[in-house]
């Protein structure tokens, strides 16, 4: 049995801090703002180990939200495996992301990247973080959409109005922002149903975020329905509820979303690092992934042109 543990002392505005776990062994969460400091304690499992485990990977990472609203990125302690070596630490992530980012700018050549999946998938989370590497700026355009039309929420949009007002909004928004440059956007998501939102987004490089529907129904469980009216619900389990109603938008929208140039499959992020629980990726993982992504499509259109 190997065991290794971090503490973690949250920072202000931390909304949540989780740890990596090698193959098979357990790991643990915790909400930084209930429990400011934390200690977290991982050991192999040997039940669910395929072989031993002389060393692993074991990262700690704390996201937090600083008051204006920008992300910044994980922090990390290098952790110690009680009775083995030290462990080989992974390289900064924040690094990573810089040189990913430093990669694909040249091929980006200030295209817009417009980051499409269904609603909670984390194209606000992770825009956020590809604009501040890109330096880009963020723009989420169901919030231009809020602006445009003088209401507070989509929620009251289509309450007030209805669906077609604020699809009509949305493309609008989407044709506006079409023309600029140096922008990441997170889309609403259902911008993808209608086919005059690609003709603007293929103006620059569109990246799907696909997360399992299990995953986003906890996560939408989590914060709620309300401000998600597609998916509110008055009564009921909010997890069922919320995973019925994606699985069934998700059956209508998939076809679309495989539009994107670049997809971004939490699956696959969790193979590559050895595990199966999507949970557990940092929006930092997922933001390096889509950088790869991105490079290797235009990578790809480069050589296909010349
Ligand atoms: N990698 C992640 N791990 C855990 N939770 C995450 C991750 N990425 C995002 N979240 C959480 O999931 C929720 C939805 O994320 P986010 O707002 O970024 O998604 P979105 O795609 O922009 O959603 P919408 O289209 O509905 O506006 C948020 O509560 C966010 O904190
Ligand atoms: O998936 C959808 O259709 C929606 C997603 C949200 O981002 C909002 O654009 C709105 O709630 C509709």
């Amino acid at each position: 049995m190997i065991e290794a543990s971090v503490s973690l002392r949250a920072q202000p505005h931390a909304s949540w801090a989780a740890l990596e776990k090698p193959r098979g062994a357990v790991s643990a969460r915790f909400a930084p703002e209930k429990q400011p400091a934390s200690r977290l304690v991982l050991a192999a499992n040997p039940r669910r180990s395929t072989g031993p485990v002389r060393a692993a990977r074991l990262k700690a990472s704390c996201c937090r939200t600083s008051p204006d609203r920008r992300s910044s990125y994980d922090k990390h302690d290098d952790i110690w495996l009680a009775g083995t070596e030290r462990v080989h630490y992974s390289a900064d992530e924040a690094l990573i992301l810089k040189q990913k980012a430093a990669d694909v700018l040249p091929y980006l050549d200030g295209r817009c990247v417009y980051l499409v999946g269904m609603m909670g998938s984390g194209k606000t989370t992770v825009g956020k973080i590809l604009a501040e590497v890109l330096g880009y700026s963020f723009f989420d355009s169901d919030k231009m959409v809020e602006k445009a039309v003088g209401m507070s929420s989509v929620a009251e949009i289509f309450q007030l109005r209805s669906e077609a007002f604020f699809r009509d909004n949305e493309s609008e928004v989407l044709r506006d922002l079409s023309s600029m440059q140096r922008l990441v956007v997170a889309t609403g998501g259902g911008a993808v149903v209608r086919p005059i939102n690609w003709s603007y987004m293929k103006k620059g490089l569109t990246v799907w975020l696909d997360v399992p529907l299990d995953a986003l129904a906890r996560r939408i469980a989590a914060v709620g329905t309300a401000s998600r009216p597609l998916l509110h619900q008055e009564s009921g389990d909010p997890y069922a509820k919320a995973y019925a109603k994606l699985t069934a938008i998700f059956e209508q929208r998939m076809d679309s979303y495989a539009n994107a140039d670049a997809r971004v499959s939490l699956e696959h992020i969790a193979i590559k690092q050895g595990h199966n629980d999507v949970t557990i990726l940092t929006p930092s993982a997922i933001a390096i992934e889509a950088l790869l992504k991105m490079e290797n499509f235009l990578t790809e259109m480069a050589m296909v042109r010349n």
